[in-house]
This record gives C-alpha cells, sequence and structure tokens, in this order.
C-alpha cells in the first residue's frame, strides 16, 4: 500500500496560493494584487504584483486614491499585477498559458492578457464588478474566446513560517 500523502494543495490552491504571495509585496495601501502565469504544463512561468515601474520610487510617487490633481493619485503610475506578470516572463511565448490573479483583470490588462496568448484567467475576487474597466473586460474576454473562471475557494489556510 502507498504512504503517499492526501493532503497536499490542489494546483489551483498552490498558483493562487503563489499569485496571493506575490501581492503581499505590494505596497499599495489599498489593494495588494499579484498574478501567477502557469503553463499549459502547470509549470511556473512568471510573477507579478502592482507597483510602480522600476525607477519610479514607492517613497516618491504617490499612493492615494484620490485628488483633484490625477497626476497626484497612484492611477496614472501603477503597474498592475497582471501586465507586470506579463512583461517579467523572460521565455519565448505565453501562447495557451493560464493567469491566476487574486482581482479580476481591468480592461487595460485584459489587452494585454489577450495579446499575450494567455487562454485562461483564474481570478479570487472582482470587487469591482459591475465598473466600465471590469465590463469591458468581460466582454473582451467573451470576445477573444479567453476563457474567465471564478477560484473555488477551499476551507484550507495555509501557514508559512519565514
Ligand atoms: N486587476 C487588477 C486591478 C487593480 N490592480 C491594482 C492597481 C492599483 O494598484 C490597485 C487598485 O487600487 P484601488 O482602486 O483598489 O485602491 O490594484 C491590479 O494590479 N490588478
Ligand atoms: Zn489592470
Amino acid at each position: 500500500m502507498s504512504d503517499k500523502r492526501t493532503d497536499y494543495i490542489s494546483w489551483d490552491e498552490y498558483f493562487m496560493a503563489v499569485a496571493r504571495l506575490a501581492g503581499m509585496r505590494s505596497k499599495d495601501p489599498n489593494s495588494q494584487v499579484g498574478s501567477c502565469i502557469v503553463s499549459p504544463d502547470n509549470k511556473i512561468l512568471s510573477i507579478g504584483y502592482n507597483g510602480f515601474p522600476r525607477g519610479c520610487s514607492d517613497e516618491e510617487f504617490p499612493w492615494s486614491r484620490e485628488d483633484e490633481d490625477p497626476l497626484r493619485t497612484k492611477y496614472v503610475y501603477v503597474t498592475h499585477s497582471e501586465l507586470n506578470a506579463i512583461l517579467n516572463y523572460r521565455g519565448g511565448s505565453l501562447e495557451g498559458s493560464k493567469l491566476y490573479v487574486s482581482l479580476f483583470p481591468c480592461n487595460e490588462c485584459a489587452k494585454a492578457i489577450i495579446q499575450a496568448g494567455i487562454k485562461t484567467v483564474i481570478y479570487a475576487e472582482n470587487k469591482y464588478e459591475g465598473t466600465p474597466a471590469v465590463t469591458a473586460s468581460q466582454m473582451m474576454f467573451a470576445a477573444a474566446g479567453v476563457e474567465v473562471r471564478k477560484y473555488q475557494a477551499t476551507d484550507r489556510v495555509l501557514e508559512i513560517k519565514v
């Protein structure tokens, strides 16, 4: 009889946990988002989280959500986790890959996801559902044949001593 462990984490739990772990690197005080891009045969290809571009200091650029001057908000500067994961990839093609992301992609990331050839998006939350950015993403994913599914959270709590 095999002594194999049976309580090991599933692929979905593994990749969403990696995406969430990446999100913990984000300096955004409001939303920490993480992404993990995976090959069809379940190899991690790239990881990303939301943050300012290289050379744009986390200390100097603003993290505010609102200001009368848009240049004093984070929105015009921050690179989203999905785009960072796509841009961080140093291999050949992402064609046919899967994206695990902790927050539903916006319309700008949806364009990049589609153009990169990512075929499946697995998201954990959709707190901005109903906004034009999310609705546009849903329309583009449907038109481009990108499969989108919500991650089915389990009761498992992962604890990692670091
Ligand atoms: N799918 C997404 C959506 C948003 N982000 C980033 C962009 C911002 O840093 C933050 C959203 O900020 P909020 O409006 O919630 O204060 O999350 C992303 O990386 N991926
Ligand atoms: Zn985005």
